[in-house]
Formats: structure tokens, sequence, C-alpha cells
């Protein structure tokens, strides 16, 4: 009797463990643990992963496995080892788990194909199944009865493959097509029939005469500057006609990359990496804190390190927030490693996404380089592990399951025995508390590459513009700086930050401020749509003409939202051209790279943007960096909030002055006397970190001790009260006295879509039991949590406090 443990794709407390389901003879050869496998459960049939596989259950009636899915594991041992920590650790489903480490294409709803890779003769089954095609569906396979065992043998020998297509449409991209219809002769007759004036019909016709080959919409409307309409009057002709032909995207093969060369490395590089040159040598696991200034040749660093692992027959996998990885980033990695690069990120389709996959658990490429889920790249022998800006907060997944790349990384780490490399400019103060206590190894990087002094910062006090009578939101100083920078010829970055980017519209008779009617949130006013919008359920609505509260029609928006910025910029300087970067001009597929690349081609001096212009860039020309609005961060309610604040000022100024040509920066501030604000002008990260520990301290926060967060949220408001309530009296009575359990109290934004939204803090130092004791704690209200609309979040380490 072969029986396998089976974790099903069923999220839900009850079913979060293994089922045992009895292995029918046809499947004994072939499966596998990691392999995927269809089970009935219940009246239904589900996805399950095999976890283990056994000789007896101590359960008596086992129902079987109705399919396999896949013929090679998708799940390496290490890699179900880990789901079991990823979940156990942030309070997950194991199911939730394991999904998050593969590729979407590997969890939704797909058919299968079974794709020939080779001219040579196949063994005769399949080649009678293949019949000359060369894709055959793989249903076929089963229905003729072919053992899987053949089949998985000719996938292992490279004969074949085994080819996802997921149903949904998204991940396939499809462009218009035009064709003629006519034979060469009729459509030179056609030509004759056409009216003289009808220029531009005339030179498709002509074009499709000389060349009968189908050629896209797009091209063919860009290279004979004609317009939809055309082809449309061409088409009712009977003359051409348009179909949709799916592309395959490669994202990078296109574009040609440089092979670049390991740079001498300075002093202080040198020392930087000798440690963690030691430790790949040894092969050993310890985690390494670079804490390098901006422009310090962190990546050649990397670089360096990735090679030696590469030497000594082992991958790399690199990690960078999202945002920084842009071409220029990857171009990096490719220009040094060439094929042996995969890229991961989220604007790649299901299907890109899928294939980078495939070519890392094949072992075709040896590095990788991807933004957060990355750090699952299914590597088998893993040398190294780097976190690039690892305080960003967008290596925490803010969703289920809740985890922290650089957790899952020194974990990853430690199973390979390799080392984790956490770099940054502004490293945590966790992380660096970590190094001061010799937990981590610390690396120090404090001068430039190039030796080019830090920009200098400059502070400006708004306040005292006021007062001079200047309303605007540039300083007499900032606007001054950018006239210069314009007059010689050289480029501006002004960073607007985020939280200042709200435009609400509030009535200047009775201070009536808008907000959405389902969450306790202002209603941002989006100027080219002219309708304010709610930026956490996305309802909208007309701009109002009359203040809903008073009629009056003295109504306005407020702030500055990088519309307003852009506007009011263009009249203080009007000849500025002025590049916009934010979540609306940035929505597009591509758009982000698109805007950057004009701006490095100089198609503008001033590049305006949020927070995702702050990071990683690196422009020559560039020599002035404003801030318009420095304190618009520090009055969140998140004890992070100083520490976010002087990450991102000291990022900002590292963009100014890269190269040759020295750098400013400029700080607009209400509050210039801010320790972090200060700090980050003076690029002291040392006394902020020894300013911050201690408020920490004061006030009993990580690193001082662990927080974790509860929020229950129900359309019931008493309930969320009540159902909180109960929670945080149970674990006040089971959790240690020396713990805080605080609460209940409303969440920062207390209503979101309707949902009522309630907290428990816990801060606590040493909680042995704590994710029992959590879990006893919500137990009461699971039943009420499938079937109502109550919803319990676990955040074992929380980032968001909104
Ligand atoms: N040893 C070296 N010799 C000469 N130039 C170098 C050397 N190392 C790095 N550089 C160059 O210095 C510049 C800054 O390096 P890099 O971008 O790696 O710094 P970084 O620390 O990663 O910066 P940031 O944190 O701002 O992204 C780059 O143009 C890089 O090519
Ligand atoms: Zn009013
Ligand atoms: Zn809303």
């Amino acid at each position: 009797m072969i029986i396998a443990q089976v974790i099903v794709d069923v999220p839900a407390k009850q079913v979060n463990q293994t089922f045992d389901y009895l292995v029918p003879d046809k499947f004994h050869d072939i499966l596998e643990i990691g392999m995927r496998v269809i089970v009935p459960f219940g009246p239904r049939k589900v996805m399950g992963f095999v976890i283990n596989i056994t000789n007896d259950s101590k359960f008596k009636r086992l129902r079987k496995i109705i399919d396999v899915l896949d013929l090679t594991p998708v799940l390496t041992d290490e890699m179900i080892e880990l789901g079991k920590w990823v979940a156990e650790h942030t309070l997950s489903y194991y199911i939730t788990a394991y999904q998050a480490m593969l590729p979407q294409v590997l969890k939704a709803a797909y058919k299968k194909e079974i794709v020939r890779l080779t001219e040579d003769e196949l063994i005769p089954e399949l080649e009678v199944l293949f019949a000359g095609r060369d894709v055959i569906n793989f249903d076929e396979i089963t229905k003729a009865n072919i053992p899987y065992r053949l089949v998985q043998k000719a996938i292992q020998a490279g004969d074949i493959y085994i080819n996802y297509i997921v149903q949904s449409k998204a991940t396939k991209k499809y462009i218009t097509m035009v064709r003629p219809i006519l034979e060469d002769y009729q459509l030179m007759e056609a030509l004759e029939d056409l009216p003289k004036n009808a220029k531009k019909q005339r030179v498709i016709i002509e074009h499709f005469i000389n060349q009968s080959e189908p050629l896209s919409q797009k091209e063919l409307i860009k290279r004979y500057s004609t317009s939809y309409s055309t082809i449309k009057q061409l088409k009712q002709k009977g003359l051409i006609e348009t179909y949709q032909q799916e592309i395959y995207r490669h994202p990078y093969d296109d574009k040609a990359f440089t092979k670049t060369y390991p740079l001498p490395l300075t002093e202080q590089q040198k020392k930087a990496i000798q440690p963690i040159k030691q430790i790949i040598h040894k092969e050993e696991h310890k985690v390494v804190l670079l804490h390098g200034v901006t422009g310090s040749g962190k990546t050649e660093i990397y670089l360096q390190a990735i090679q030696d692992v590469l030497n000594n027959g082992k991958e790399a996998i690199v990690l960078v927030p999202e945002i920084s990885l842009t071409p220029q980033m990857v171009k990096r990695f490719k220009g040094r490693f060439g094929e042996s690069v995969a890229v991961f990120h989220s604007a790649l389709s299901a299907g890109e996404k899928y294939d980078e996959w495939r070519k890392i658990y094949r072992g075709e490429v040896k590095v990788v380089v991807g933004a957060r889920s990355a750090v699952f790249a299914p590597f088998e022998n893993i040398g190294i592990i780097i976190i690039d800006e690892e305080h960003e907060v967008t290596y925490k997944q803010e969703d289920q399951p809740r985890y922290h790349a650089r957790d899952v990384a020194i974990e990853r780490g430690l199973y390979h025995q390799c080392p984790v490399i956490l770099g940054s400019a502004t490293p945590t103060l966790e992380s660096y508390a970590r190094a001061l206590k010799g937990v981590y190894q610390l690396a120090v990087l404090d001068k430039r590459t190039n030796n080019q002094a830090m920009p200098e910062v400059k502070i400006v006090d708004m306040r005292q513009e006021l007062h001079a009578g200047n309303r605007t939101m540039f300083s007499r100083l900032l606007k001054l700086k950018i006239e210069e920078a314009l007059k010689r010829k050289q480029q501006i970055i002004l960073l607007l930050n985020r939280r200042g980017f709200s435009t609400f519209v509030m009535c200047r008779d009775c201070g009536q401020v808008n907000e959405c009617p389902h969450c306790d949130i202002a209603l941002t006013y989006h100027k080219s749509s002219h309708r304010l919008k709610c930026h956490y359920c996305s309802y909208e609505e007309p701009m109002p003409i009359v203040c809903p509260a008073c009629q009056s029609e003295y109504i306005r928006y407020f702030g500055t939202g990088t519309e307003r910025v852009e506007e009011a910029l263009t009249k203080l300087i009007p000849e500025a051209r002025i590049i916009r970067m934010d979540v609306d001009t940035t929505r597009r597929k591509g758009a982000h790279e698109r805007l950057l690349e004009r701006f490095r081609n100089y198609e503008a001096d001033i590049l305006l943007g949020t927070q995702m212009i702050a990071k990683g860039l690196d422009f020559e020309n560039v020599t002035l960096v404003g801030v318009l609005t420095a304190d618009s961060m520090l009055h969140l309610p998140d004890f992070r909030s100083s520490e976010k604040t002087f990450q991102l000022l000291t990022q900002v100024s590292g963009r100014a002055g890269r190269h040759e040509l020295p750098g400013e920066v400029i700080i607009q501030t209400y509050t210039p006397e801010h320790y972090s604000i200060q700090l980050a002008s003076q690029y002291d990260y040392v006394q902020f970190f020894n300013i911050e520990m201690r408020l920490r301290r004061q006030f009993q926060y990580p690193p001082y001790v662990f927080i974790s967060l509860i929020t229950v949220s129900h359309p019931d408001h008493l309930t969320a009260i009540n159902i909180t309530e109960e929670i945080v009296q149970y674990l006040s009575k089971h959790l240690a006295p020396q713990t805080s359990v605080l609460g209940p109290t409303p969440s920062p934004i207390m209503r979101i879509k309707d949902r009522y939204r309630y907290q428990c803090m816990i801060k606590y130092k040493k909680e042995r039991h704590l994710k029992e004791i959590i879990n006893m704690a919500i137990r009461p209200f699971e039943d009420q949590m499938n079937q109502d609309e109550l919803q319990i979040i676990i955040d074992m380490q929380p980032y968001q406090f909104m």
C-alpha cells in the first residue's frame, strides 16, 4: 500500500494539515514528493501538494488520488520544509505558503499540452500520438493509456516537455495584425479604382502590393502616418483584413547587453568584500550587513561575490525592491553574467514569470534578480543570497502569508550554508542593532567610489517662507537653484513625499471635507478626470459644483498632488520641461521605464515624482535634488515614521552628483529642527541610530521588543469592538505579565470598504508559545469567520499600521 500525504487547496483552519490518500497502481512509478495531484475532497475535486509518501496510515478508509499533475516535482525537499516554516512563522495555512512559493501558472486553472522538442524518433507510443504534430493535448496521453513512466522518461531525455496554458486571458498577449485578402493583381485593380485623393488608403495598398506579409496595425499606422479609420475603410472595401495574433514576449532577450568586467576594487571595497569571500569559501552561513553610503559601490561588491559563487558551481539570488528593478539594474547583472541571469518582477505576465521560473528550476540560469518573491527561487545549490536596500518595506508581504523576505533568505542561507548579504545606505534599526551585537557581521563603505563628496544639503524652513509672503510650494532658494541648474543645462529631481500626495476637496465656508462613503478617508481629487476617488476602495464620484453640506460655491481642492505641483511649477518656471512620475502616469506597463528613459535622454529638465523616483536611479546630469515636503511622513501613526523619513531623505539625496558634476540638495520642511531631517542632511546614520534607539527603548518599540498585530474587521461596529475585546482579554490572561496587550484600539483608518477595523497590539520580549496562544484566542471565532463577514488578520511582524 502506498500512501501520499497531501496538503489540499482548501485554505481553512480545519483543513490546515495533511490528508492521506491511496496511490493507485498506475501512479506508483511516477509519483514523487513535491508533485501536485488532484484528489477528492468531500464532494469536490481539489488540487494538492504531495508532502510525503509512506506505507501506512492511521486511517482505515482512504480515498484515491485521481490524477497526478506533474511528471517532475514542483517543490524540492527544501521548499517543502521552507513552506512549513513560512506557514508556521506567519500563522498562515500551509497551502497558502506553498502557493506563494510557486508561479501563478502552477496554481491557476490551466490546460496542459505536450510539446515536441526533438526531430529524432520518439518511442513508438508517442510517435503515433503526435502523428506529425508538434504539440498535442495532454489529455490525449491519458486517453491513449500511455504509461506515465514512459512520458516521464521522454521528458527527462529532453525530447518533450509539458506546457501549462493558463485559461485566464490576461496571460496571453495579442496584437492586431493586418494582411491583404486579395492577390497582387486584384490589389492593383483596386488601387486604380481608389479615388486619387484617398492618399492614405493608396499608400497602404501599395505597401501590400510590394509585400504581402502581414504587418501589425500599429506599425502600419506609424510607418505611413495613417490612422485606424483608414484601415477600417480598406477593411470595409474588402481589400484587407485584421486578426489577432498572440505574441510571446522575451522581456529582455531583445536588448543587447554589453559585456562588463570586474572593476578593480577600491581599498574600501576590498576590505568590505574580504569577509564575504571568506564565508563563501568556507561554505558557512553568516549574515553580513553591508552599510554603504549611496554611490559607494555596493553593487560591484555583489557582482564580484556572485562571480566567486558561480566559480564554485553554485547559484545566487539577488533581491532588489520592485521599483529599482529598472532596465538599468537588469543591465548591470546581465552585462556581467549574460544569459545565466533570470529576472523576476511583477510586470512580467504570468507566462513570462513561469518561463523564468522554469529556467531556474531546470538549472538553465545561475543567478536570479528579482523582487520579494524571488527569494523562493527553486535553486538547489545556493551559494549567496543578497538583499539590496534591505530597509525597504516592500520586502514584507502584506498579504497571506505575511512573510518578510529577509527572514526567508536567512532561513534558506542556513539550509544551504551560505552567506546572506544585507546591503543599504540606511539599514533598518533591527539589522544595525544586530550587527552591533555581533549577530550579523558589519562591513562599511563610507565613501563614494569616485571620492566625490556627498552632495551638500540645505534645509529650508517653509514657515519662514510663509512669513516672508511666499505662498507657493517652492521656496525662494529652491526656485533660484532650479533656475541656475536650468541655465547650466543640468537636470533636477523633485520629490513629493507620498503622503502629501493627496489632494482633498474642502468647502471654504463650512470646512466640509468630502469623504468616501465607505471608508474613513478623504476622497482624492483627480484633475485629469475631474473626479473624486477613494484610494482604498476605488469608489468615485464627480467633483461637486457646490458643497454638499451648505451649498456654498466656494468649494475647492487643497493639498499638493503631483498634478498640482506640476501646474504650479510650470507657472513658476515656464521654460522647464517636466516629466511627472506618479501612480497615474506609470499605470501602464512599461510606462515607468519609458519616462526614466526620456529623462535620461535629456528630453526633460525636471523629474517630478513620488517615492518611486527616490531609489536606485543613477543619472549623470542630475545636480540638484529638491524635496518639497520632507515632513509629510513624520506624523503618520507608525513608530517607524522617523526612520522612514530619514531613509527617504538619504536615498533621494544620494541621487545628486553621482558622477563628475557636484550635487546639491534642498529639503523644504515645516519642522527643520526634527532630528531625522537634521541628521539626514548631515548623512549621519550612526547618530540617527543612537537617538532613534533611545526613543524606541523609551516607548518600547522594536528592536527592543517584538510586536504582533491582530486586526479585527466587521461591517457591524459593535461586533468588531466586542470580538477584539474578547481576544485582548484572552491574550492578557494567557501571556506573560511583562507582555503588554493593547486594545481594542480603532485602526488609524477605522473604516475601509464599509468594514469597521479594530486592533490589538502585542508587545513582548519573550513569549515561547505566542503563536499557539494567538491561535487559541481566535479559535472561538473560526466558524464565524467562515460563515459570517468577520475577518481577523494576524501579522506577526507588522510594517503597516493603517
Ligand atoms: N571599484 C570601482 N571602480 C570604479 N568605479 C566603480 C567601482 N565600483 C563601483 N563603481 C561605480 O561607482 C558607481 C556607484 O556604484 P554603485 O551603483 O554600485 O553604488 P551603490 O552603493 O550600489 O549605490 P546606491 O546605493 O546609490 O544604489 C557606479 O557607477 C559604479 O559603476
Ligand atoms: Zn460647505
Ligand atoms: Zn473608499
